[in-house]
């Protein structure tokens, strides 16, 4: 009997499930206002999390002084209690105290909180990897805790090869989704939005996405009816003579 080769990707196993976790509102208690510490709550801010900080001020990291001074974070001037979990949503620990970070990790399981202990991984339900971001772009790579500086390598890497007008391309297909969800609000009008936004994703330029105006955009949800995608010489002819009508070449 001979084997089929198999239609489905392979599993790997071992790896982590990368998710991008919506924190925005939520409580997050950084334990520790070191330089790690600092790390972490750049990273919640830029998710929008509401941030609170549990450490003698004696001991706070320039940069998480100064974000406690610009009010972007609460600080709980003095060492970790059990009482500053109440209504955590997540916990991040950096504390230079092995056996403090163990205890505020059992406490956390206890109540179910996720939670990160910087320098202990086996204490970690998630782990942090290293992000490149350019406005709604974010890459994060993970080498599961193998080598993290080997993962900021890559990320500068890959952020070399982007297009330097990634983020600002998205922005502008952020834009022309939430339009095309006005003019097609259905959930039965979905296969047919969906293939047209693939359509049009895939027939422009990076340069000429982040090229689109408010008036481009419009004209081209015009296309949207008939299902087609206009080059972007005949959007652009239809923003300087609004009588164009749709069966110029697309
Ligand atoms: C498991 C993990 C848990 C977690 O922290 O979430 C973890 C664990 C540990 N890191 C340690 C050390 C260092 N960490 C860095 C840097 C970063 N570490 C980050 C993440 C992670 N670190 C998670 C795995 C991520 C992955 O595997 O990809 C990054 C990516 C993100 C971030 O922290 O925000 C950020 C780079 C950000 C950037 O530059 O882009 C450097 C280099 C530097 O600072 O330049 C060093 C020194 C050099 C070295 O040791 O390699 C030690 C102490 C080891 C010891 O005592 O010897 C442990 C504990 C252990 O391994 O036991
Ligand atoms: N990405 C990673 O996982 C990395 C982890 N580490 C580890 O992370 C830990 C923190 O590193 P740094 O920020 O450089 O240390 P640091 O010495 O700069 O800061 C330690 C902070 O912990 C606070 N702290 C100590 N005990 C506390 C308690 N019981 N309650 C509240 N706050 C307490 C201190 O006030 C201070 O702000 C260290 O154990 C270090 O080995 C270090 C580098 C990378």
């Amino acid at each position: 009997m001979s084997e089929e080769p198999t239609k489905f990707p392979e599993v790997q196993g071992g790896g982590s499930l990368i998710i991008a976790w919506q924190i925005r509102g939520k409580k997050v208690l950084v334990v520790g206002g070191g330089e790690v510490a600092a790390g972490r709550i750049f990273h919640c801010l830029n998710a929008d999390a509401n941030v609170t900080v549990v450490s003698p001020a004696a001991r706070l990291n320039p940069e998480v002084a100064h974000r406690v001074a610009q009010k972007q974070i609460e600080l709980v001037d003095r060492n970790f209690e059990p009482s500053d979990l109440d209504g955590a949503d997540m916990v991040l620990v950096a504390v230079d105290d092995p056996a403090a970070s163990t205890v505020i990790w059992k406490l956390c399981k206890e109540r179910r909180i996720p939670a990160n202990i910087a320098d202990v991984p086996p204490e970690c339900d998630f782990y942090f990897g290293s992000v490149h971001r350019d406005g709604p772009l974010q890459i994060m790579v993970s080498t599961n805790g193998k080598g993290p500086r080997l993962a900021s390598m890559i990320r500068k890497s890959i952020a070399k090869q982007l297009p330097s007008n990634a983020g600002s391309a998205i922005d502008t297909i952020g834009q022309l989704r939430v339009k095309l969800r006005e003019i097609a609000p259905r959930p039965e009008d979905g296969p047919k939005r969906m293939t047209w936004m693939t359509k049009v994703s895939d027939a422009y330029s990076w340069d000429e996405m982040c090229g689109l105006s408010a008036e481009d955009m419009d004209n081209l949800l015009r296309f949207y009816a008939p299902d087609k995608v206009p080059s972007l010489d005949v959007l652009k002819e239809m923003g300087s003579n609004p009588d164009t009508t749709l069966d110029g070449p697309v």
